[in-house]
């Protein structure tokens, strides 16, 4: 569809603005739905059990809540001292209806899985930069070092309670049994097979690139060697392993044989155990001395497949009092060109269109696909969440025509449909102007190339301006990011300069061992560095360790990932019976 074509394939003669979703705070009498649809108009009325387990709609859409909850009355004072645990059960109780899940057994789950971390904050929130507002979400201090710990130690212990609950009675064949198939650019993988291993009724599959993620993510992932746990190191491209899954998850065959699940973003799941940080993130600085009421509170994601920052839009549509949302890419910018041009396609053709040619930093147009960049979590071409901001975009840009609620849904549905069809059929797609505008209204966006990536991995270990900050791993005392979180700071610092005095939250995504290769390159030739300050214990030796892995060759297609499901899940059952 062009641009200039009406998205939504009607004619709405005047533009209204569209109403707001999130509805009045202060509104208690309104009960959110609890129930589910998928963004391409093929589900509704879904329960959270059924896409959990689910992962992805059988029209190949994802799921979201049919309505986004409003936060309760009086909020911030009931939430603003409570632990992250318990925040995340009042967030994520008005998502699951307490007749699928009891309170009392949301709340085991919940607190079973932040015990794992090593942080009493679970996420803790560091001051990198006093005078300019800057401020550090520190989401590393999981099992894998990573993020993306904070969902999937939850999303493991909801398949084993559901699946648990679900075999009551049952045994051999007549059990659900789960094979979970994931692709990963290396976090996703280690904090998947982390959250999942040992799982009885549950087989992991975890796809990733060969040779495309750092050494430590792949000893992370290929040294777990329970019997349920199965890696895959494609040769291919990450976006290979996340078409490959896709593939999966829309054939009959498999379907009718296994019961598939889903690790990745595309699991509503993920999402919504996000959202939680944003409001204690919120809640922490509020609270701390150096907040300004007066000044506003803005987030900066390093974002690959956008379900990171999705989760922190949620938590804005809710009602958290939050700025726009920086969205940070690295070289492989198909988001940044989306906010600057309304156009998402996968390749640009002359560097990026909103430099208008070669990019100033000399990056080399990536005609051929992905580009390798020092940030290999978020060497993605197309990002599977954006699916569900445009969802919501179409949404409001159908409310416009003033007509009701389910048909503003309807036409929605119908309208990413044509979207994705056209990314498939075309290679991309643009937008109206009015969806554009809408989309700036909650995000903006920055592309940070390999070379700004060391500077300002750089910029912070050495610099005074960190208030003496440390991770305990820098010896002069500043602060060592990892490649992906420094995105996420060299984007802060434009915003800044845009918008001083707000207060800007800049999320670190893994901790800086996990990415040598890049930690290295930039603090080698520092007085006093050696990354083994970096490592800790629990890397020191993986390299070493037994590992399993199985190849699957160039041509293999998703095919043959299948005949593997099939064969080792068979192979699993027949040991474990
Ligand atoms: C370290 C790290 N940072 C950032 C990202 C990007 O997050 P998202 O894919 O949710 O946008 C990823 C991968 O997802 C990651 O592993
Ligand atoms: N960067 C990710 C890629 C997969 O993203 P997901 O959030 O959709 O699981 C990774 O580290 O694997």
């Amino acid at each position: 569809m062009s641009d200039s074509a009406n998205p939504v394939g009607l004619a709405v003669p005047t533009r209204k603005p569209a109403p707001a979703v999130v509805e009045d705070p202060k509104d208690t009498t309104h009960t959110p739905s609890q129930r589910y649809l998928s963004t391409r108009g093929g589900s509704y009325g879904l329960s959270f059990e059924e896409v959990v387990l689910k992962g992805l709609a059988s029209d190949g859409g994802l799921f979201i809540p049919e309505e986004v909850p409003s936060l309760p009355r009086d909020w911030e004072s009931k939430w603003q001292n409570l632990s992250f645990s318990d925040l995340a059960l009042e967030i994520l109780s008005l998502y699951i209806s307490p007749s699928e899940i009891p309170p009392t057994d949301l709340k085991e789950i919940i607190t079973g899985s932040y015990s794992t971390f090593r942080a009493p904050e679970t996420t803790p929130l560091v001051t990198l930069n006093e005078k300019d507002n800057l401020y550090l979400l520190e989401l590393f201090h999981g099992p894998t070092f990573a993020f993306k710990d904070v969902a999937l130690q939850f999303l493991g212990n909801l398949f084993e309670y559901f699946l648990v609950r679900r075999n009551k009675g049952k045994a051999g064949r007549d059990r659900h049994h789960l094979t979970v198939v994931g692709a990963t650019s290396g976090d996703t993988g280690s904090a998947a097979i982390y959250g999942l291993r040992g799982k009885k009724d549950i087989s992991v599959f975890i796809l990733h690139p060969q040779g495309r993620v750092s050494p430590i993510q792949e000893a992370q992932m290929t040294t777990v060697l329970d019997a349920n746990v199965h890696n895959l190191a494609v040769e291919g491209t990450f976006d290979d392993c996340q078409d490959m899954v896709k593939a999966l998850f829309a054939d009959p065959k498999i379907n009718k044989t296994h019961k598939l699940g889903a690790v990745n973003s595309i699991n509503w799941a993920r999402i919504l155990a996000q959202t939680t940080y944003y409001f204690h993130a919120y809640f922490t600085l509020t609270k701390s001395p150096a907040y300004k009421a007066d000044h506003k509170v803005r987030f900066v994601v390093p974002t690959g497949n956008f379900g990171d920052i999705l989760a922190g839009y949620f938590a804005k549509r809710m009602g958290l009092p939050s700025d726009k949302l920086v969205v940070a890419t690295n070289e492989n910018d198909i988001l940044d060109r989306f906010w600057k041009t309304g156009h998402y396609e996968k390749k640009a053709v002359h560097g990026t269109a909103a430099e208008g040619g070669i990019p100033a930093d000399g990056a080399k147009a990536h005609e051929d696909g992905v580009k390798e960049t020092l940030s290999p979590a978020m060497d993605i071409l197309v990002s599977s969440n954006f699916e569900r901001l445009l969802w919501f975009l179409a949404y409001e840009y159908a409310a416009g025509a003033g007509m009701d609620d389910e048909w503003n849904k309807k036409q929605a549905g119908q309208e990413v449909d044509a979207w994705l069809r056209e990314l498939k059929s075309k290679g991309g797609f643009g937008v109206h102007p009015d969806i554009l505008a809408s989309a700036k209204k909650d995000f903006e966006s920055e592309r940070i190339s390999d070379i700004q990536t060391l500077e300002t991995i750089k910029q912070f270990y050495s610099s005074p301006s960190t208030n003496g900050v440390t991770n305990g791993n820098a010896s002069k005392g500043g602060y060592i990011l990892d490649p992906h979180s420094a995105i996420g700071v060299a984007a802060s610092l434009r915003s800044i300069q845009r918008n001083p005095g707000v207060h800007h939250i800049s999320l670190a995504t893994a901790h800086p061992a996990k990415f040598a290769n890049a930690v290295d390159l930039a603090l080698k030739d520092e007085e006093g560095f050696s990354f083994n300050t970096v490592l800790p214990k629990e890397f020191v030796g993986l390299a070493q360790k037994e590992k399993r892995v199985t190849l699957v060759p160039k041509g293999a297609g998703w095919e043959g990932v299948r005949k593997i499901v099939e064969d080792e899940v068979e192979a699993e059952l027949k040991g474990s019976r």
